[in-house]
């Protein structure tokens, strides 16, 4: 994809669904009695990785664009797949699905891309064993291929070292098929779709600080769900019309959780131009439409318990942060590391390559904003959110960018160039 710098960007976009909501919908959806209609699912390829799984499990899921129907089997009606479960590029589908797995009564073998591949499975590995399950890596490395040899499993309480829905969501799923009540604390609350969705299929799930608790059900009930705009996606298009002159843009139907928020706590700690209109309290996943205009910006710094909140978005604001006036120090990000590239190097070593002061630390980067950005050939090595960050830059910049690999958008973002466009 070849990008030049844009005159403004303006007009209004419909953003498509919540990556980790369509996820859980189709998983939650298989497990439980009865039909689970989904609307606005995100048809990017990380949740098609796991409607594939489902699927290989004997799970009748129909799907038409964003509307996707889940004829569930029950809590305790999958069935053994033939083949090893493709989990693609999604480190979600991998953790989630791999508490579901370590229950049941057969084996299945997990595997997906280089990247996924090389992800740290031993933060999932270790509270499943403390529950009795049998699940290895098969290369020996603690990462995927994992087999996961399914079984009964005993009730526990986990302190996890980390603030990771992916772990936490792991070990709850885990707690449906276990003797007990199962409960798992983080240290700051990590994204909390997980229990506000098991709740809504009647399972009962207790919420106290950075403590989740679930009781195992007998069954879930099929429930419908509307997916709310993903708000990792919309931060491409708030920081987009906030560094880009001459840009208005309305973002529609955003999801703005509180466990999700952490992008609009530091727009306004950045002065920029971000309002909320029609919030819509839709029982523990809010939305709301976003408005983005031009703005100046000052520097900020970002750590602490919001870095959950926004852990996604980290690479696009540290371009936001090229923009804005003064030093912004990211911290306590070290989780960056281990995504679908280690997003610390990989975006400070490509704001550096189109002329930005940034400089990576242990735990996430300093960035000294007002340099001038200059086109640049961007390897974003099949990250997603690398290959959409330097898109914006290069709309920005003087000169042209070229993103290799570009269509690795379609991991969670399919739609991106086209709506790109349709601002310019
Ligand atoms: O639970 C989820 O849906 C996700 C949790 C986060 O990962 P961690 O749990 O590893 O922080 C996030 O980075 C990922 O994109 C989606
Ligand atoms: C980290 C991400 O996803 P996952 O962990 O599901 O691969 C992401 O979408 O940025």
């Amino acid at each position: 994809m070849k990008l030049t710098k844009s005159a403004g960007l303006r007009g209004e976009l419909s953003i498509p669904g919540d990556k980790s909501i369509s996820h859980r919908a189709v998983m939650f959806g298989s497990l439980a009695k009865g039909t689970t209609h989904i609307s606005n699912f995100l048809s990017g390829a990380d949740c098609l990785s796991t409607i594939d799984c489902f699927r290989k499990m004997g799970v009748l899921i129909e799907q038409n664009g964003t509307n996707v129907t889940v004829h569930g089997n029950g809590l305790h009606g999958l069935k053994a797949p033939s083949e090893t479960l493709d989990v693609g590029n999604s480190g979600t589908t991998t953790r989630l699905i791999s508490g579901i797995l370590a229950g049941q009564d057969f084996e299945t073998v997990l595997s997906g891309d280089a990247s996924l591949n090389k992800r740290p499975m031993g933060r999932i590995i270790k509270p499943l064993e403390q529950m009795g399950a049998k699940i290895t890596s098969v290369n020996g490395n603690g990462c995927a291929p994992l087999k996961i040899e399914g079984t009964k499993l005993n009730a526990t309480h986990y302190d996890s070292p980390v603030a990771s829905a992916q772990v936490k969501s792991c070990v709850l799923l885990a707690g449906l098929y276990a003797d007990g009540k199962t409960s798992v604390t983080e240290p700051a609350l990590s994204r909390n779709h997980t229990e506000l969705m098991l709740r809504s299929f009647g399972v009962k799930v207790e919420s106290h600080d950075t403590t989740a608790t679930i009781t195992p059900p007998e069954e879930m009930i099929a429930t419908d769900i509307v997916v709310p705009g993903d708000i990792s996606s919309a931060t491409f298009f708030i920081v987009a019309g906030l560094i880009t002159p001459n840009s208005c843009i309305r973002l529609k139907n955003v999801g703005i959780n509180p466990t999700r928020d952490g992008i609009l706590r530091v727009c306004k700690d950045m002065g920029a131009d971000v309002t909320l209109e029609n919030v819509i309290d839709n029982g523990g996943e809010p939305t709301a439409d976003i408005v983005v205009k031009t703005s100046k910006l000052k520097g900020t710094v970002i750590g602490g318990e919001v870095i959950p909140t926004l852990i996604d978005e980290i690479p696009v604001i540290a371009l936001l942060a090229a923009f804005a006036e003064g030093e912004t120090v990211i911290k306590d990000a070290a989780e960056l590391k281990v995504k679908e590239s280690d997003r610390i190097a990989l975006t400070v070593d490509n704001l550096v390559k189109m002329g930005v002061d940034a400089t990576a630390t242990d735990d996430g980067m300093i960035i000294k904003g007002g340099n001038p950005l200059h086109g640049a050939s961007i390897n974003c090595k099949y990250d997603h959110r690398i290959a959409m960050t330097f898109s914006i830059a290069g709309i920005n910049a003087e000169g042209e960018t070229v993103i290799e690999d570009s269509e690795c958008v379609d991991v969670s973002y399919p739609t991106f160039y086209e709506q790109l466009n349709s601002l310019q």
